[in-house]
Formats: structure tokens, sequence, C-alpha cells
């Protein structure tokens, strides 16, 4: 009887990983999946494609865990499109080395290009986040959210059975759909409750992405009671306090008019300052985006006051717990607040992961094929796809001119060029758009550039007025410094251009990372000056960059000197400007 079930679930596990598109099926890669599945089982009793993962030493193993991972307590098995990455002992070793935890080497992975429908049972998205799901034309799941909603669903049973929930990292290309990855099993999550309580947090590192994120939130909870906050700086401290708790009310926490809260950490720290009746107390999940990002942010020293803040209300068991220790021994069963850590580029640094006092982390990862290149002290950057990479190696003094060049070769419109410093930026944007006003009318093939610098120097409403325009199409060429490197989802960006180069690799993918998102075509280009390609090339190379994925272009030099006449033009009018 068991050992029917056994095989039933290894049957169904395997008809699972069959159906999700993009899973590569050739004989050769089934083999080294069962080979790697057959040498953990060796290794661990612990079983696998476990759907639900039931947190070890959790009482949820042993008698009540089935094979499958249903667990025998009225859970619902979810669909599992992951396998578990069996590190090199190189790897495991190198990572040892550098002092990262056993569970960061150890990557729960999925291909980038699994996908199942919206509609599929096994994956038992409610009615409810289908209609939203079909409203915003998303028909199936990218490969993040494949592996991560059902993670996150089983999470959320787990804790109202007041059962140990394991934090989870989540590392995704740029533009492959983490917001979703959490809204959706938040919005399931919480839409049935009967109170309104302080129950989600979101903290972004910026205004615009909290905003970006808080839109999500509340296209997902249309239809629901659910109530989305969002507290950034945008509106003052007093009506953000107005529209997050009831002042007046007695109930510390009974007051919340918010069940979401999206925000950015320094407001966060403002509120549980000054906010009467602000409490973190019926927090039960805590998502941070941009983790990476939001862990070099020492604003007040957020993380420590709002790891404080959620500690005081809860007491500190359970806490900081590591991965391997059991929890039965330690810790009595109680809800606890869930960490979730998404990004593109999520960091390594042991110290900064310390910080974090995770609860037996599990690491999922979105990887090229079969996690190939997932290295353990480095980490890989996983690139979209659908992104086609180039560099320009061109003298250091030509380099306005050579973007210029690109531009019109490339006709290249809806554009977001990177400079190194907001200066740049508005310099470059003002040599541009005198360029475009030296070329005749009639001599455009494509759209005719126009060019908007966009920047922290504008004001929230200067820059909503530049990405309204943008976004229809009256400017189709952007100039920034890194403000919108991250995070940012805009559709109509067609390709980046690095007119500085990236210092480091992270900085690269989340620039590049602004085209070529959800599935779309992009293209980014790197202007690299003469001085700068040695530490160019061993950026992308350290990184297993260079050969595989970046094409060299070069100039042709006809229609480098015409364009060389113009820009001349050009730069001796802005020259004149500052005379
Ligand atoms: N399943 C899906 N089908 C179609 N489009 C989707 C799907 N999921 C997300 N998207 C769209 O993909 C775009 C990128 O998603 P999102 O902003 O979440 O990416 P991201 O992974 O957070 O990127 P970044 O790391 O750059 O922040 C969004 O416009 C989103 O609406």
């Amino acid at each position: 009887m068991a050992l029917d079930k056994q095989k039933r679930s290894r049957h169904d596990a395997g008809d699972r990983k069959e159906d999700a598109k993009g899973v590569k099926r050739s004989k050769d890669k089934k083999s080294k999946h069962a080979e790697i599945i057959e040498k953990k089982n060796r290794h661990s009793k612990k079983p696998q494609n476990a759907g639900v993962e039931a947190p070890e030493g959790s009482g949820e193993q042993g008698d009540t865990q089935t094979e499958d991972g249903a667990v025998a307590q009225g859970l619902e098995r979810f669909p599992d499109f992951t396998h578990e990455l069996e590190p090199s002992p190189e790897t495991l070793l190198e990572a040892a080395h550098m002092g990262i935890p056993h569970w960061l080497a150890h990557p729960t992975t999925i291909n980038r290009d699994a996908s199942v429908s919206v509609s599929d049972e096994r994956v038992g998205l409610s009615a409810h986040i289908r209609t939203r799901c079909a409203k915003a034309g998303i028909e199936r799941l990218f490969a993040v959210q494949v592996a991560v909603i059902p993670v996150l669903r089983a999470a959320h049973r787990h804790s109202c059975l007041r059962q140990h929930v394991r934090d989870v990292c989540v590392s995704a290309p740029t533009g492959s759909g983490k917001t979703l990855a959490f809204v959706v099993p938040v919005v399931e999550g919480l839409r049935s409750r009967v109170v309104v309580r302080l129950r989600a947090l979101v903290v972004l590192p910026t205004k615009e992405l909290a905003r970006q994120v808080k839109e999500t939130f509340v296209d997902f909870c249309t239809g629901t009671d659910l109530r989305v906050g969002l507290a950034t700086g945008d509106a003052s401290l007093a009506k953000e306090q107005a529209a997050l708790v009831d002042s007046a009310a007695s109930a510390c926490g009974g007051s919340s008019k918010v069940d979401i809260l999206v925000c950015t950490p320094g407001r966060l720290v403002d509120h549980l300052a000054t906010t009467p009746n602000f409490t973190l107390q019926h927090l039960t999940i805590w998502i941070m985006d941009e983790a990476d990002r939001l862990l070099g942010e020492a604003y007040h020293e957020w993380l420590q006051r709002v790891q404080s803040s959620i500690e005081e209300a809860a007491g500190p068991a359970g806490e900081g717990i590591a991965a391997d220790i059991d929890l039965d021994i330690l810790a009595p069963p109680r809800r606890r607040v869930q960490k979730l850590l998404f990004s593109a580029t999520l960091t390594r640094d042991p110290a900064s992961i310390a910080r974090l006092k995770l609860t037996r982390p599990q690491y999922i990862s979105v990887t090229d094929g079969d996690g190939e290149g997932e290295s353990a002290s480095t980490g890989t950057f996983t690139f979209p796809s659908s992104l086609q990479e180039f560099y320009a190696a061109c003298p250091a003094e030509e380099k306005p001119l050579w973007l210029i060049y690109m531009l019109w070769e490339r006709q290249i419109s809806g554009g977001v060029c990177f400079t190194k410093s907001l200066e740049a930026a508005h310099r470059l944007a003002q040599v541009v758009q005198a360029w475009t006003a030296e070329v005749p009318a009639d001599a455009w093939v494509g759209n005719k550039i126009v060019v908007a610098e966009y920047s922290s120097d504008l004001t929230a409403a200067e820059r909503a007025r530049i990405m309204r325009l943008f976004k229809q199409g009256a400017i189709n060429l952007l100039v920034c410094s890194d403000l919108v490197a991250r995070g940012l989802d805009i559709d109509q960006v067609a390709a980046v251009i690095n007119y500085d180069v990236p210092t480091h690799m992270s900085q690269y993918t989340h620039r590049v990372g602004r085209t070529a998102r959800a599935g779309r075509q992009g293209a980014a280009y790197t202007l690299v000056g003469a001085t700068q390609m040695f530490h160019f090339k061993k950026m992308m190379k350290d990184n297993g960059h260079w050969e595989k994925h970046l094409s060299a272009i070069r100039p042709q030099k006809s229609i480098l000197a015409t364009l060389r006449t113009q820009y001349q033009a050009a730069l001796e009018k802005v020259s004149a400007m500052y005379c």
C-alpha cells in the first residue's frame, strides 16, 4: 500500500514535471535528474518532489507526512515543478570557505521557461485570482510564480494551524514576474479575513517601486474587502497616519485601516516611531523586494527597528534558528512572521544574511536550463532569454557620437540610457537633443528621437509627466542616472544603453533588466571606453557572461562620418549655452 502510494506519487511528480512547458524532456536530462534524486535519497530520508515541504521537526513529518508532500491533516497537495540543485563538492567547499550558509548553496531551482496555465487545477488558484489574472491579460504563470505561489500558499496554511513556516529567499531574473509571485499568495491568504489588521508588510527601496507594487496589490484586491496602504513619504506624515490607523481607537492594533502595507524603509521607521496605534503585532508576512538593495539601506537602522518591533510583539522564540535545528525542541508552535526576500541579484554576503535572522530559510532560484552556472560563491546573474546584448569599444572622447550612432543605426525608439551621474545625464540629454535638431526632418528613417532627462533632480510631478509621455511614445529616449535602474516596469522599453559602464555585475543586471521584460524582446548596448575595457571584460568573464552573451558592434565609417558633422554642430550649440 505504502509502496503503491510512493509509486503513484513519483509518477504524478514525473507528469507534473513533463507538463511544465519549457522543462527539458530529454532522456539524458531525465536520467540526470533520476541520478540526483537517487543520490539525495541515499543521503537523506527527506521525500523528493515534496509539493508541500513540511518543516522538518515541526511535527508534520513522520506519520503525517506522505511521500508526495501532501500532509494528512487536511492540507491540500500543491504541485511542484522545481528540483533541488545538487551542487558539486567543489562548489560546496568554495561556499563553506566563503561563509555562505548551506541552504544558500542548495537552491531549489526551476527552469526559467517553466510555465503552467492560470486555470491549472493543480495550482489551485481561486476564481477571484483567475479573474484578476484574466483582467491583467495573464493566461499562464511564469516560472517564479509556478515555483513560489504553491510554497507560500502551503506556508499560509501551516501558519494558520500555528505550525512553523520557513522563510523564503527568491532569486529570479529581472522582468520575470516576481511581484505577482508574492501578490497572488498574499491576496489568496488574506481575502477571506474577517477583521482588518495589518497582516502583510511589503518593503521596497524607492517610492516609485512602492507605488508600482501597491498598484498591483490594488488590482488583485479589487472585488475583495482587503485594504492596501502606502507609506512612502509622498503624502504628509499626518495624511499617511490618518490613512493607516484609527488613532482614536483604544485597542492597539485593532485600529488598523489596512490589511497590506506597502512602504519604503524610511517611512516605515517614521510610523513605528510616531504613529499612535501603529503596530506590527498582527503581522504574518514580511516581504522585502529588491532585498539586496534594502539590506544596504542604513536609514535609522530600519532593519533592526522592524525586527525589534516584530519580536517585541511576538516574543523572540523561533527567530533566527538555523535551518537544520529541530524547532520542536526549541520553540512551542505559534504563529510567527514569515520573511520573504526577492531580488534578481540576491545577496550572498553572509553578514547581510545573518542580520535578517532567517528561520530555516529555503532558497528558490530561477535558472537557465538545469540550474547550470549556479555558483555558490558569487551567485549567478540570470538574464531574460529574450534579451540581446551588445557592446561597442569606442574612444572615450567620442562616446556621445557613438551613442548617436547606435540610436541612428539601430533606430532605437523606446530607449533608456544610463549615465553614472545626474550631471552626466543632464549634459548628455542636451547633446542628444541638440543633435536631433541638426538632423533634416526627412532624413529620419525610423521615429524621430525625442529625448528627455529623467532623474532624481526632477520633482515627482515632473517625473510622472515624463513617464506618461514615454509610455505614450511622445518621448522615446530617457537619459537617466541609476534612479530607475531597479524594478521599474515599463512595457515600452525596447532597448537599454549603458552610456557609462556599470561598475558591478548586479548594476549591469538591473539596468539591462529594464528591457526584455515578461518575455518581450529587448536589446542592451554598452559603450566601453578604451580604459574601461579591461574592467568590463573581466566583470563579464568572471560571471560567465562574455563569450556566450555579448556581441561586438563595429560602426560603419561612412555613417559615423555623416553623424560626426551633425554631432559637432550640436556640440557647439550646447557649449554656447554655457558661455
Ligand atoms: N504570468 C504573467 N504573464 C504575463 N505577464 C506577466 C506575468 N507575470 C508578470 N507579468 C508582467 O511582467 C512584468 C514584469 O513583472 P515584475 O515587475 O513583477 O518583474 P520582476 O521580476 O519584479 O522584475 P525586476 O527584478 O526588474 O523588478 C510586469 O509588467 C507584469 O505585469
